[in-house]
């Protein structure tokens, strides 16, 4: 059978260890394909083929469920659930996704992109299964590196309270985060790997012990007291974590051999009440690239499958806002011994691990666990420390009662710098960082703030830095900056609540934050095309918001047009637009940011053509809004 004639994973049922052999072959040539041609995960899902195959032979998916965390190495998964033929248009818009989605696919039971979510989910399903008096089996497949989530953790220590709850945990060991994995787990977890694999007395020893007469069915009692006992001695020490909190741990299990797989799942599948297997798998397996860079090859942009290069861009870009960030800091940190920059888990894509090799003393990775990274920072901040907490937009969501909790109400200095603000692209829903101004705008005592360009990025990470009266907070894009020119070092801090005007007209005013300032140019330079002038202004920061600035240009203009890349509702607009009422300044407001919708995976350019966010079609909107013109053409 070849892997483009799987569409339900039951169709693994009854094939060989060869014939399966044969599909992970196939499974591992379809990923490379697909992700050398058009980017995404590779590492991950190159890791779990065999894992994902011995576990679904051994599973009815018309019936059982299976939850993976995260979700980024679920490509084999995908691959034999009915998308092999769509699999080319993975991340790409309208194209299959790159996390899994209840909407996508009957066998994705649980939509995932942040991690450390799977177990909960799982057993929130065995719990309502025996709620209902049904029968399947529910399984998560999680990683080491989710593991170290907090949540993943509270889910561990509810299944070991509930002993009559069937649920298994795959736990998929890598040794790896997107960097190596860290923390006292990942360590424990290593010596796991290390130690012999816990060899179970056979079942049908007690079968046959059951046969002897008379003493038969004592003996059977003695005989499985023995084997727990046995079982006790023979798991590893570090195993006996998860014995003693009542869950039974069997492992670990070589993640690539088929037979002992399969072995081990049947085997679990019989134990009643929360199980774990331990699988030690090699990220990137089977590609000999990716398991030489495991952190390197977690994702990829489009690369030559020979060479493992990245396919280089038609034109040379910029410097990424990351790169820019972390040279900044950097800089600042080498001069000041009480900034720390606190990464969780993410520190190639914040860029952190450019201060990890300078500077390590003053680096700390966290793992997986944005909630503890906001508090810890909070408790440098304390004892005088400058604490720099670098998480994508959309991860910080993860610590924000930390963030409300132990930072603004206690008015502490952490500087919080947000990447992947905004409109992201392939990652889709669960990774736009769409909620940041909002959720941030709302708190007392925090200033938030975002630069029009790198070369501004540079300057905000000073005045972050220096700001040492209470809570910052800093968003910023994905991807590269404009290629401005920017200073190697003594970049000159922006002063907190102040805007600048860029451009002068009395027709329209047009207030960009971040990213959408330089589109806001761009809208007025068509709008001059037209006749209409417009003043723009760079507000830089939603909060405060530099009402002395703005109040009077908006009374005097009397039109306000906003732009930002983020939520509407509770964004940079909503601040505009109650600074106004606040003030009595009655005039007309066109918003532009997203709309009470979710942004799914395309280019960043796509989803803004979709909701009506590009410079022409904001100009499109402005003129017919309050000129009643319309451009000739909108491109
Ligand atoms: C809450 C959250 N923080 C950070 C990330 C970014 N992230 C994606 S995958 C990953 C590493 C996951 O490691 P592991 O679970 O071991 O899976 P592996 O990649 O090793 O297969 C991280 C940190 C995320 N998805 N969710
Ligand atoms: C799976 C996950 O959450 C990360 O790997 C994420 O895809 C990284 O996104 P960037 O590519 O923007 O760093
Ligand atoms: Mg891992």
């Amino acid at each position: 059978m070849h892997l483009s004639e799987i569409t339900h994973p039951n169709q693994l049922h009854g094939l060989s260890i060869r014939q399966l052999q044969q599909i992970a072959r196939q499974i591992r040539d379809k990923h490379l394909q697909t992700v050398a041609a058009s980017g995404g995960h590779l590492g991950p899902g190159l890791g779990v083929v065999e894992l994902t195959l011995a576990l679904y032979q051994t599973l009815d998916l018309d019936h059982d469920k299976v939850i993976w965390d995260v979700g980024h190495q679920a490509y084999p998964h995908k691959l034999i659930t009915g998308r092999y033929s769509r699999f080319h248009t993975l991340r790409q818009k309208d194209g299959v996704a790159g996390y899994l989605k209840r909407c996508e696919n009957k066998f994705d039971h649980f939509g995932a992109g942040h991690a450390s979510t799977s177990i909960s989910a799982a057993l929130g399903m065995a719990l309502a299964r025996d709620l209902k008096g049904e029968k399947f089996k529910v399984v998560a497949v999680i990683g080491d590196g989710a593991l170290t989530g907090g949540m993943a953790l509270e889910a561990i220590n509810h299944a070991g309270h509930l002993p009559k709850t069937n649920l298994l945990v795959v736990l998929n060991d890598n040794e790896m985060s997107i960097s190596p994995n860290v923390g006292a787990i990942s360590r424990h977890l290593n010596k796991m790997r290390l130690s012999p694999p816990v060899q179970f007395l056979s079942d049908n020893l007690e079968e046959q012990v059951k046969q002897i007469p008379f003493v038969g069915d004592s003996l059977e009692t003695e005989l499985e007291r023995f084997k727990e006992g046995m079982k006790r001695l023979a798991v590893p020490k570090v195993g006996a974590v998860f014995e003693e909190l009542g869950i039974t741990y069997m492992g670990p299990v070589d993640g690539h051999n088929l037979e002992e797989l399969i072995a081990t799942f049947k085997q679990a599948h019989k134990i009643a009440g929360p199980v774990l297997v331990h699988v030690a798998t090699v990220k990137g397996k089977g590609y000999a690239i990716a398991e030489q860079d495991q952190v390197g090859y977690h994702a990829q942009s489009p690369f030559n499958l020979t060479t493992g290069k990245a396919i280089p861009s038609s034109k040379p870009k910029p410097p990424g806002y990351s790169k820019v960030f972390a040279h900044a800091l950097v800089k600042l940190a080498e001069n000041n011994p009480k900034i720390v920059g606190i990464t969780a888990a993410m520190a190639t894509g914040t860029g952190l691990d450019k201060l990890q090799a300078k500077l390590p003393q003053q680096y700390i990775d966290v793992g997986i666990a944005e909630q503890h990274a906001v508090t810890l920072a909070a408790g440098l901040a304390c004892e005088g420390m400058r604490p720099v907490v670098a998480i994508y937009s959309t991860f910080l969501q993860r610590g924000y009662d930390q963030i409300v909790h132990d930072v603004c109400i206690q008015n502490l200095p952490v500087f919080f710098c947000m990447d992947r603000a905004g409109i992201v692209g392939a990652d889709g829903p669960t990774h736009q960082g769409m909620y940041d101004i909002a959720y941030l705008r709302c708190l007392p005592n925090l200033v938030l703030m975002a630069p029009k360009d790198e070369s501004e990025l540079q300057r905000m990470v000073v005045t972050g830095v220096n700001h040492t009266d209470g809570p910052i907070a800093m968003r910023y894009p994905r991807g590269n900056g404009y290629g401005v020119p920017l200073m190697e070092e003594g970049w000159e801090p922006v002063e907190i609540g102040k805007g600048e005007t860029l451009r002068h007209g009395d027709d329209v005013l047009l207030l960009g934050f971040g990213s959408t300032v330089y589109p806001a140019m761009q809208v007025a330079e068509i709008l001059s095309e037209h006749g209409i002038q417009a003043t723009v202004v760079n507000a830089r920061f939603a909060k405060p918001l530099d009402t002395e600035l703005i109040l009077p240009l908006a009374q005097r203009i009397g039109r306000v047009v906003t732009l930002e890349e983020g939520c509407l509702m509770g964004g940079f607009g909503s601040a505009v637009a109650e600074a106004l009422l606040d003030a009595d300044v009655v005039v007309p407001v066109k918003r532009f940011g997203v709309p009470d919708v979710l942004v799914d995976h395309a280019s960043p350019d796509q989803s803004k053509a979709e909701l009506s966010l590009t410079s022409p079609q904001i100009a499109q909107e402005v003129l017919k809004a309050f000129f009643n013109k319309t451009l000739s053409s909108v491109s």
